[in-house]
């Protein structure tokens, strides 16, 4: 176990965190130059387009020291995002130390703190490392003052490197088995694993990533999860190089994989510890304590799928499935809307997993989607004092049945450079944010505010990355749920209430965002052979009301005889548009307007 190091890289977005990754691996000799493509470690198609780690995954490495001696690294790869935080949370519990990277030329942001904190907290040995200095604007002294100001730990031996040239990446690894402890544990105690990770393969059945704590796990023994008690037999053991490597063991202090012909995502799950299934002859046996789970999480933010077509319901359910099977924090169940008909509402961690998991319905599996406006969970309490869960606006009780309707709160952190610092707190005030703190590191400004998650999920980071020019970043946590004095807006299309259209928003807002979601919708909707009223209101309490007046003309005479070309085109783009459109009443619905509110400017 003295030669075993394992650990993570830990970073804000876009610092090079895959990049060191790939740079480590190769140093390793885990992948010849040839078959490194540009980011190993990022395996789905989606991830490379955006460039996000979304599953986090590992490496065993050998490395041979100055001093002669090989060891055995385990890089453990964490995303970066903050709707993936508590995957990062995971990771680092697997490991005794991280590599810190900041951008020397960006210095460091919201992320880079709140991922040091999880790891300080996790008591993980932090090793800073100072990325991007082939860049001209690199500034190591000042990524240093801050790392020292702002996550407040000595970065006086911060190594400076280049994941892009290979600079520093010896010095790195020499740091890692100098300064990483090796793994604690008791190898000859009774087996304790954690699973770190699980996922789908459609050829093996689930994969379990493990740490193992104490003890061994050989190929054929029979292990149990000790949350459930069910037993399996270890089919099959090994690391990643990235690649697969089979082993006859796992043993104490590696991270490694295990496949035991389960078939359900759900037997496998991340937190869990394994232990064997009964007492050996050599006297080994099933541990009598598991080791410390991790926090479950929970969705944050819920939204409605449906499909465009009524008789593609299956085949969306079909498709949320497999999804489920590599994605355990996706929630979904069935629901009706009078306007949609039958779907799914769908829980996700944030906006982004939001975004990642249309994206890939749509890419993947060919669904032809409609998607109402994100929404966060309310607990309502009801006039006799029953407490619940209110997923769905359109859910809300009506407003004489109502006690009080809690929201979500949580805590932002806020991380920027001085100059914009007053147009990010208009912003913050603007969602109703209240402020709790401002801290200067040099010329960086962190603003801490307590905000309503559910301004947050509209569209608070857009707004935030254009009010900083790109500059601010951020990073949140849920605080509590607290009374407010939130009213369901209704939109109404002549005369009618449309269900899949309603928006949760604060009173005092209400009337505003009432009226420009009604104007957004008349700009979306196109005419139709009739006047189309559309409506918002509050309970019985009309707020707005906006036209659609009829369409007189056919779309053909737009055209000016004869030329056929735009003829077509104006007619097939009219078709492709319909595929996303939805007959509400008689009137013609495009998939952009159940998201008008996600347009609205404040
Ligand atoms: N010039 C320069 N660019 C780098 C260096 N390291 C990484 N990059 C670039 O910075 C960008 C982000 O690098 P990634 O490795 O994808 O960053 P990451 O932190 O893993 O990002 P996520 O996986 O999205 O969290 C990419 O365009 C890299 O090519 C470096 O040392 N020098």
């Amino acid at each position: 176990m003295n030669h075993i190091r394992n650990f993570s890289i830990i970073a804000h977005i876009d610092h090079g965190k895959s990049t060191l990754a790939d740079r480590l691996i190769q140093r390793c000799g885990g992948l010849a130059d040839r078959e490194m493509e540009a980011q190993v470690l990022d395996s789905m198609d989606i991830e490379k387009e955006r460039g996000i780690t979304i599953k986090a995954q590992t490496a065993a490495l050998q490395y041979k020291a100055q001093d002669g001696t090989v060891y055995n690294l385990n890089l453990i790869d964490t995303p970066g995002h903050v709707d993936f935080s508590y995957e990062v949370s995971r990771s680092l519990s697997a490991c005794e130390g991280a590599l810190l990277v900041v951008d020397a030329s960006q210095g460091v942001e919201a992320q880079t703190v709140a991922n040091c904190y999880t790891a300080l907290d996790l008591g993980v040995e932090v090793l800073p490392v100072l990325n991007k200095m082939d860049l001209p604007n690199a500034d190591p002294e000042n990524a240093k003052a801050e790392v020292e100001d702002v996550i407040g730990i000595d970065a006086t031996d911060a190594i400076p490197c280049s994941a892009k040239t290979g600079m520093g990446i010896d010095e790195i690894l020499e740091a890692v088995v100098a300064k990483i402890p090796a793994p604690k544990g008791d190898p000859a105690g009774p087996l304790r694993a954690m699973i770190i990770d699980s996922w789908f393969d459609s050829y093996v059945g689930v994969v379990m990533l493990v740490r193992v704590v104490d003890g061994e796990l050989k190929k054929g023994e029979r292990f149990k999860m000790m949350a459930t008690s069910a037993a399996y037999e270890a089919n099959s053991l090994g690391v990643f190089t990235p690649a697969t490597l089979p082993r006859d063991a796992l043993r104490a202090g590696e991270v490694g994989y295990i496949i035991a012909g389960i078939k359900e995502l759900k037997a496998a799950k991340v937190g869990d510890t394994i232990t064997l299934e009964k007492k050996l002859p050599n006297n080994q046996g099933p541990a009598s304590k598991a080791l410390p789970g991790f926090k479950e999480i929970q969705p944050q933010v819920f939204a409605g799928l449906y499909p465009t077509e009524a008789n593609q319901y299956d085949a969306l359910r079909d498709a949320l499935e497999k999804l489920q099977l590599n994605d355990s924090s996706l929630r979904f169940e069935p629901e009706v809307s009078q306007a949609l008909g039958f779907g799914f509402r769908c829980g996700f961690l944030g906006l982004l997993h939001m975004e990642i998991v249309q994206e890939r319905l749509e890419r993947e599996f060919d669904q032809d989607l409609i998607t109402t406006a994100p929404s966060v969970v309310y607990e309502v309490v009801k006039g006799d004092g029953e407490v619940i869960q209110v997923e769905n606006p359109s859910k809300m009780p009506e407003q004489g049945r109502i006690e009080e309707i809690r929201e979500p709160i949580v805590t932002v952190h806020l991380y920027m450079p001085q100059e914009y610092v007053g147009p990010v707190m208009t912003l913050a005030n603007q969602k109703r944010g209240v402020q709790m703190n401002m801290a200067y590191h040099g010329r960086q400004v962190m603003l801490t505010y307590e905000l309503p998650l559910g301004e947050i999920v509209l569209d608070f980071f857009d707004k935030l990355k254009s009010v900083s020019r790109g500059y601010a970043s951020m990073d949140y946590e849920f605080k509590e749920y607290r009374a407010s004095d939130v009213v369901k807006v209704d939109i109404l299309l002549n005369g009618e209430k449309v269900d899949a259209l309603s928006i949760i928003v604060h009173r005092s807002q209400a009337t505003y965002r009432g009226r420009a979601v009604a104007a957004k919708m008349r700009e979306i909707i196109s005419r139709q052979m009739f006047d189309v009223a559309i409506q918002a209101a509050i309970g019985a309490n009309i707020i707005a009301r906006e036209t659609i007046k009829a369409l007189r003309k056919n779309v053909l005479a737009k055209c000016y005889g004869g030329d056929i070309t735009r003829k077509r085109k104006l007619l097939e783009k009219q078709k492709a548009g319909k595929k996303r459109m939805k007959q509400i009443g008689s009137v013609e619905v495009p998939q952009e307007a159940f998201l008008a509110i996600l347009q609205v400017e404040d």
